[in-house]
Formats: structure tokens, C-alpha cells, sequence
């Protein structure tokens, strides 16, 4: 059951009673009613807008809102304020023009806790902690020290998935959502940890099931959106013990990682064989001034927490979501392995500069990402301080969701083929991810965008072009390539709902 069926079953019954309380409250408010806010769907008393999600996926459902009341809305969930925005223009207002006042994050009780209090990066609200874990996040992980190591585990990750596709017997059908999950485990495990956890299971949970455990818990619950009576019913529902057990399942697995990285003196290890542990670590038992940060032992946990919750699942479904256009969009299949394979030729092994010379590979990417932007909602923000957004009075504390995934379906914006996976709409649009055009925003923009957004594409584009250049694809049972169910799944991260199954055949060469 989702967080609003339960909702609404525990509120329906006491609707009634907390009606003529609601009354009562509202003539409070009558300051708010000289505001010009946003325009609001019919609402609910004590539920406010949750009806009108019930049973959707949230940012399907938002966006046919959006279609009858413009694109920036004022909607409730529970007594929450939050705005909606649905267009590229209000997105530029509230990342670029506005981006400090809405560069905070809204307080919910499960990011509180598997963050160790907001000491990380993605879920931390806006403050000096914040700005000293992200220049760390970059630097440490992200920048130029970790970039060759970088390429170089993920080029022998790669090698070792096309390796096991072409030893498998002929016409074995592949889930490639497992497989591109074991991938993406490998590469971020060993660029961050030095080694691939991905095999050993933690207390019987393997680490993929402590990962969607916790994407549920960061999804909210009923207390963030029912103050009092919400925790009550968290306790009783057993969402709070869910929580509890989710985040020691959590942390132990990172203290695991600690651990291991502590066991080992850094006396043994070269410079260049160190991993982000290994530097967190370093910078923990540096003195604090002011260029240098000192980490605290949460605060290396909640960096690696945010490396396995937003570096993992995102990638995937990126490239689970890519091979599925490809795969049924056979003429894109054509032009895109013409485009690999003539570049490559025989080389045995497809290197990062060899994507300078796919921009069709790189088109494709940037299609996936518009109609299947991973966090489809981006992260939640909220409003720091009074402001005018399209013309609309914004109030302080009011929490932000920015819809991605119709934002990159806008026929106002794309046309009318807005629905068709056809990448060569990018030949003439100057669009960069982190640019300045907020036509499509999967990555966020702004000072809270995502951190990783070059090093994530290219993995993609690489990974893409790899399964490509040596594989032809089908599917199985004699199904036809243009049927591939297509139905998304999540709230979060929003993903294939079934798995993606699909045959490889190795390539054959003419002479
Ligand atoms: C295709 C892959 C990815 C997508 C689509 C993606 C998307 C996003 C989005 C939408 C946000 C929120 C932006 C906002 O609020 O404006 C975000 C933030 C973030 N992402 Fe990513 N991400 C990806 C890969 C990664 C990877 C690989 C990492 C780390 C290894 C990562 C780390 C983060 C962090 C730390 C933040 C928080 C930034 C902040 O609040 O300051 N992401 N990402």
C-alpha cells in the first residue's frame, strides 16, 4: 500500500470531526487570503490535494493538474503547502533568478535520520555544513584526483559485462536490469570504497534490498504531512520501526565500509590507490581552518550514504530506460550502431574519447533523459523567503516540487511529437545538461543540481555504446520490439515496472 491509500484509509473516518476544526483555523488565516497565491485544484479539508493523487503516479497526476490550472500551482498535502512547477519558464525562475530563495531542502523525518541529521549533501538544508560536504562530494569524488581511476574501473567493469554476454548460449534472454545493476554496484563501489560490495549480503539483506528499503523511507510518511496526529499513526502503522530498521541496516553496512578502510593503516596504501574513503578519512584528521574541512565520523557516513541513495539506482534506470527506446525503436537501433561501429571498427575496446565522435549516441541519451528523467519530481525544495514567481506571491516554508518528467514532455516546448522517442530533435538545439536552457531539467540546475551530471551521462553513453557496438539486440518469444511494455514504477526514482528482458546475439563482422 502507498503512503496515500494509507492515508486516506486511517483519515477518511475522522474527516468529519476535524472538518469544523479546519473551519475554525481558517479564519486565522485570513492574512494569507491578501496574498495573490498560485491557483489551487478543488482541496479537501485536513487531506487537502492527496485525493487527486490517489492511486497515480504522483508526477503523471500532477501534470494533468497543471494541464487545467497553468504551471505553477498551490497545492496541499495534508497541511503542507507545496508549488508545483510545470513549465521550462517558471523552472528558470526558480532555479536560476530565484535560486537562493528555494535552495533549501524541506525536513522530513526519514531523510532526518538517514542522514545522521542533515550532515550530507543531497538532503541537507542550506547552510555552511551543506556547502562545505558538497565541495568536498565534488572534489573528493567527482573532480579530476578520482577521474582517471574513475575511467579506468569503469571501461573493466564494462569489459566484464560484455564478456559474460558473449559467453552466454545463443538466444539466452538477459534481465538487463540486473545486469546494469550489478555494473553500476561495481563501478561506484570501487571508485568510492576501493573494492565491489556488491556480492556480500549484510544481515541477510543484500545491499540492493537496504537501497529500495531506504527509497521508500525517503519518500516521506504520514507525521511529515499530519504533524501530530501523522507521528501517532507512524508509530501505529509501523512506519516508524521500518525507519529505525532501515537506517541500522544502513549504517551498519557503511560503518562495514568504514571499518575496513580504518583496519588498514595508511602506511600500506599509495596515494593513487586511495578511494573516497580513503580521502574522507585523511580530511578527518585534519585540523579544521578555514580551507580545510575536518569530517566528523557522521559526517563521512552521510557522504557515503548519499554516494549508495543517489549514485546507484539513478545511473540504472537511465540505461535500463535508454535500451528499452532503443531497443524498440529498431531505426534508432540501425543509425545508432552504424554511428558506434564505423567509429570503432575492430578496436577492442571502446575508450571514453572515443564519444567525442557519437553525437547521435550522445542525442539518445539526451532523449532518454527527457521523457524518462529518473527523479521525475527532482529532489524537494522550499522557499526561504517572500517572493514573486510568475507573477504569484510565494510564501516562506512553502515546499517546492519541480516536475521534470513534464517539463520534457511539454508540447508547448518539444512539439507535437512530444511523445516520440526521436533524438534527432537535438541536431539543432544548442542543449548542454548544466547549460542554460531549462527546456529539460533531469539533473536539476542550479546551486542544488546534481553534482554528478558529466561523469553520470557518460557512463550511460559509454555503457550504451558498448552493449551496442558488440551486440545486436531482440526480444524474446517472438514478441515484436515495438510492443515492449513501457509502464513506469516508483515514486522517487521512478523505474521500468516490469523488468527488461532482451536477447543479445553477438555482432558478426563482414569481411
Ligand atoms: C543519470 C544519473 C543521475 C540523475 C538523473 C541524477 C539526478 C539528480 C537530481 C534530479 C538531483 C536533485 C537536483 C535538484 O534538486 O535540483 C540530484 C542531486 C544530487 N545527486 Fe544526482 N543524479 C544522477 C547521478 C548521480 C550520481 C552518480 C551521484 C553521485 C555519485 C549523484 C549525487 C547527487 C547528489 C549528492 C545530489 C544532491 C545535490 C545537492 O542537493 O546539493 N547523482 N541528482
Amino acid at each position: 500500500m502507498d503512503i496515500i491509500t494509507i492515508l486516506l484509509s486511517w483519515f477518511l473516518p475522522s474527516f468529519f470531526i476535524l472538518f469544523l476544526f479546519n473551519k475554525l483555523l481558517k479564519s486565522s488565516k485570513s492574512s494569507m487570503a491578501t496574498s495573490n497565491l498560485p491557483p489551487t485544484p478543488l482541496k479537501l479539508p485536513i487531506i487537502g490535494n492527496l485525493h487527486q493523487l490517489l492511486g497515480k503516479h504522483q508526477h503523471q497526476a500532477l501534470w494533468q493538474l497543471s494541464r487545467t490550472h497553468g504551471p505553477l500551482m498551490l497545492l496541499h498535502f495534508g497541511s503542507k503547502p507545496y508549488i508545483i512547477v510545470s513549465s521550462s519558464a517558471i523552472a528558470k525562475q526558480i532555479m536560476k533568478t530565484h535560486d537562493l530563495d528555494f535552495c533549501t531542502r524541506p525536513f522530513y523525518q526519514g531523510t532526518k535520520q538517514l542522514t545522521y541529521n542533515y550532515l550530507d549533501v543531497a538532503f541537507s538544508p542550506y547552510d555552511d555544513h551543506w556547502k562545505e560536504m558538497r565541495k568536498v562530494f565534488v572534489s573528493e569524488l567527482l573532480g579530476p584526483k578520482r577521474a582517471g581511476y574513475f575511467n579506468h574501473v569503469t571501461e573493466t567493469e564494462i569489459e566484464g559485462v560484455v564478456r559474460s554476454l558473449s559467453s552466454l548460449p545463443s538466444g539466452t534472454s538477459v534481465n538487463l536490469d540486473n545486469k546494469l545493476l550489478a555494473l553500476v554496484f561495481g563501478i561506484v563501489c570501487k571508485v568510492a570504497f576501493g573494492k565491489s560490495y556488491r556480492e556480500e549480503p549484510f544481515r541477510g539483506a543484500t545491499l540492493k534490498e537496504i537501497l529500495d528499503e531506504a527509497k521508500k523511507m525517503l519518500g516521506g510518511s504520514m507525521g511529515d504531512h499530519f504533524p501530530i496526529l501523522g507521528r501517532v499513526l507512524d508509530k501505529f502503522s509501523g512506519w516508524s520501526g521500518r525507519l529505525d530498521e532501515c537506517f541500522s541496516n544502513l549504517d551498519g553496512y557503511v560503518q562495514m565500509v568504514l571499518d575496513e578502510h580504518l583496519n588498514h593503516s595508511d602506511g600500506e596504501i599509495s596515494e593513487n590507490e586511495k578511494d573516497f574513503v580513503h580521502a574522507l578519512i585523511d580530511l578527518s584528521s585534519k585540523e579544521k581552518s578555514c580551507d580545510q574541512c575536518y569530517l566528523t565520523k557522521d559526517d563521512m557516513k552521510a557522504l557515503i550514504m548519499d554516494v549508495l541513495t543517489g549514485g546507484t539506482d539513478t545511473i540504472v534506470v537511465t540505461m535500463v530506460w535508454a535500451m528499452s527506446e532503443v531497443a524498440r525503436n529498431p531505426r534508432v537501433m540501425q543509425k545508432l550502431q552504424s554511428e558506434i561501429r564505423s567509429g570503432i571498427g575492430r578496436k577492442p575496446k571502446i575508450e571514453r574519447l572515443d564519444l567525442t565522435n557519437m553525437p547521435y549516441l550522445k542525442m539518445v541519451v539526451k532523449e532518454t533523459l527527457r521523457l524518462h528523467p529518473p527523479a521525475p519530481l527532482l529532489l524537494p525544495r522550499e522557499c526561504l523567503s517572500n517572493c514573486q514567481i510568475g507573477g504569484y506571491d510565494v510564501m516562506p516554508k512553502t515546499r517546492v516540487l519541480i516536475n521534470a518528467w513534464g517539463i520534457g514532455r511539454d508540447p508547448g516546448t518539444w512539439g507535437e511529437n512530444v511523445a516520440e522517442f526521436y533524438p534527432e530533435r537535438f541536431v539543432n538545439l544548442e542543449f548542454d545538461f548544466g547549460g542554460d536552457n531549462f527546456d529539460m531539467v533531469p539533473f536539476g540546475a542550479g546551486r542544488r543540481s546534481c553534482p554528478a551530471f558529466s561523469s553520470a551521462a557518460t557512463t550511460v553513453e559509454l555503457t550504451i555504446a558498448n552493449l551496442l557496438h558488440w551486440f545486436d539486440w531482440e526480444v524474446p518469444n517472438g514478441l515484436k520490439m515495438e510492443d515492449l511494455d513501457m509502464e513506469e514504477n516508483g515514486s522517487l526514482v521512478v523505474s521500468r515496472k516490469s523488468p527488461l528482458c532482451l536477447v543479445p546475439k553477438n555482432h558478426t563482422w563482414q569481411e
